[in-house]
């Protein structure tokens, strides 16, 4: 049984038909990535998941129908939602944004521990954590985005375009940081833009069109392919 499985799911915002029944699994331990171009549903796959929009179909998690379910109680399911645009406090200090993630954890010792872990994988982080989130750049942003969502130690990790509006060198090292989390466990579907370097650290990759599935493969199968390679590695 996968950790994830999504059985032709719709999605709806309004009347708009945005997904027309998705059908993709991500098995524990793998990195699955959904590549496509604009609009063509990858964020609205993540809102899927989350109970952020209307859907019709299956949505399993661990064996559990979640399909429109609260995005609060998919949260404390484990799922954790990292949005497009790196949705932090602004104004609270990098501590402060780390404690708003651990939100739903009751032992301060705890908080505190979940905090040191993820300063493991972000040490920047670390050097920081009495700035004000909006006042760091884009990339440390992107971090503080992603250790706010290891603060509930989530079983899967949903990433919405990490490395939008990003130089390359930081984008370099967001995507080392994604594969580290891989190696040590965590379960990851990776929504990218960047498709090149997402097939580079995924095991699987979905490509959406206009809200359909027109291809899926293993990463390695999707970096050889010569349509992939002229309509999204170009
Ligand atoms: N809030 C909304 N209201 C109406 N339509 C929406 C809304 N959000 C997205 N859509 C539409 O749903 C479709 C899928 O959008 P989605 O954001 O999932 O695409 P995407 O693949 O993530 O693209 P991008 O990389 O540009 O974010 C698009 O046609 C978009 O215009």
């Amino acid at each position: 049984m996968s950790l994830l499985e999504l059985r032709n799911v719709q999605a709806y915002y309004g009347t708009i038909l945005a997904l027309k029944g998705i059908t993709l699994d991500v098995d524990q331990g793998e990195i699955v990535t959904l590549i496509g171009s604009n609009g063509a549903g990858k964020s609205t796959t993540l809102k899927s998941i989350c109970g952020q929009v209307k859907t019709m179909g299956e949505i399993q998690y661990s064996g559990k129908e979640i399909a429109m379910q609260s995005p609060h109680l998919t949260a404390l399911d484990g799922i954790a939602h990292v949005p497009e645009g790196r949705r932090i406090f602004p104004r609270l200090t990098v501590k402060e944004n780390l404690e708003m993630g651990g939100f739903s954890v009751k032992s301060k010792k705890m908080v505190k521990e979940r905090m040191e872990e993820a300063f493991t994988y972000f040490p920047r982080l670390k050097e920081r954590v009495n700035q004000a989130g909006g006042t760091m750049s884009g990339g440390e942003q992107q971090m503080l985005a992603i250790a706010r969502a290891l603060m509930m130690k989530p079983r899967l990790l949903l990433l919405d375009e990490p490395s939008m509006g990003l130089a390359p060198v930081i984008v370099t090292q967001i995507f080392d940081i994604i594969q580290e989390l891989n190696n040590r466990g965590m379960t990851i579907l990776l929504v990218e833009q960047n498709a090149y370097q997402a097939l580079h650290i995924a095991h699987r990759g979905y490509v959406l069109q206009t809200g359909e599935i027109v291809r899926e493969g293993s990463a390695t199968e999707l970096l050889a392919d010569a349509q992939i390679k002229e309509a999204y590695l170009a």
